[in-house]
């Protein structure tokens, strides 16, 4: 018989882009996050939805390694989270919900910085970082302090700043919150686009449900810690009945209403988190 031989490392081509398993988080007592078990595929853009404190977050930090998991499992690319951390960063671009821009910078020298947060070998950093602009529609604006940027124009450069280091899964924390639909419609547009040319993987949170019925492959609607359904919307909307919307669908399975009441799905706390940023 032969001798074990070593562990052998994932095979990441055949691997699913993120796989989460028995996933959960407590804060003290709150339970953030309950016990998630989700597979994002290679190449699709994936909403994770839910009103404020459904755990989306908290879900998006443990993916991305800046929140060890509580107990379960999660890979990228088929790599261990919580052994091969530092890998797996170099897989990831993410957009928080925080500010990420500097306003006394111009877009360019921005973008530039985290092309040397990312460690963007300094040969491939003038390319790298025009060529980021360059996806997000920001180039002719790009030599502009961003404290004169639109919220919209801020956010695509937090989006070019992510997509420097041309990661293969690209995580947004609420991409859109606090822009008005013309500058949400050019955020999901620009989404839309760098998947098209680069393949990425994206992985979105959003409240705004329409938004993810018109650019997400596949959802996951989230309430109190917990996936309640997953699928594409139309299956989801579907399986309730004709015409039904994801609105519906979210009420069905947790009975609770997205629009309006605590916590809903239109909290305009997160709304002002945005519009004070760059003030
Ligand atoms: N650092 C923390 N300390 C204590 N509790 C926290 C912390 N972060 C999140 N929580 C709690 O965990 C739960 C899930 O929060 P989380 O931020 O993941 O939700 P969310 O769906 O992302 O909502 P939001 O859109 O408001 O960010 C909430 O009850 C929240 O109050």
């Amino acid at each position: 018989m032969s001798e074990p031989g070593p562990v052998p490392e994932p095979r990441p081509a055949a691997e699913a882009a993120v796989r989460c398993t028995g996933l959960r988080h407590s804060f003290g007592g709150t339970r953030a996050v309950d016990g998630v078990d989700l597979e994002i595929r290679p190449g699709e853009v994936f909403g994770l939805l839910g009103p404020n404190g459904a755990g989306k977050t908290t879900t998006i930090r443990m993916i991305t390694t800046l929140l060890p998991a509580g107990a379960g499992h999660v890979t990228v690319f088929g790599l261990d989270v919580a052994r091969r951390r530092m890998a797996v960063r170099r897989l990831i671009g993410y957009v928080p919900q925080q500010l990420s821009a500097d306003g006394a910078l111009t877009g360019r020298e921005n973008v530039a910085l985290f092309a040397r947060l990312f460690d963007v070998p300094r040969a491939r950093r003038t390319g790298q970082v025009r060529g980021a602009l360059e996806l997000v529609g920001l180039l002719d604006d790009a030599d502009r302090p961003a404290g004169r940027y639109s919220g919209g124009m801020i956010r695509r450069l937090e989006l070019a700043q992510a997509l420097v280091s041309s990661p293969r899964l690209l995580v947004l924390d609420e991409p859109t919150i606090g822009l008005d639909p013309v500058a949400r419609s050019a955020v999901w547009d620009r989404i839309s686009e760098i998947r098209e040319r680069t393949g990425m993987t994206v992985l979105v949170t959003t409240h705004y449900m329409d938004e993810a019925e018109q650019y997400c492959d596949r959802v996951a609607l989230m309430h109190a810690g917990r996936l309640r359904a997953l699928g594409t919307p139309a299956e989801l909307e579907t399986g309730l009945g004709d015409g039904s919307t994801l609105d519906d669908v979210f009420r069905s399975v947790t009975g609770d209403v997205l629009e309006t009441g605590t916590g809903g799905i239109r909290d305009v706390r997160a709304t002002r988190r945005t519009a004070r940023r760059l003030g």
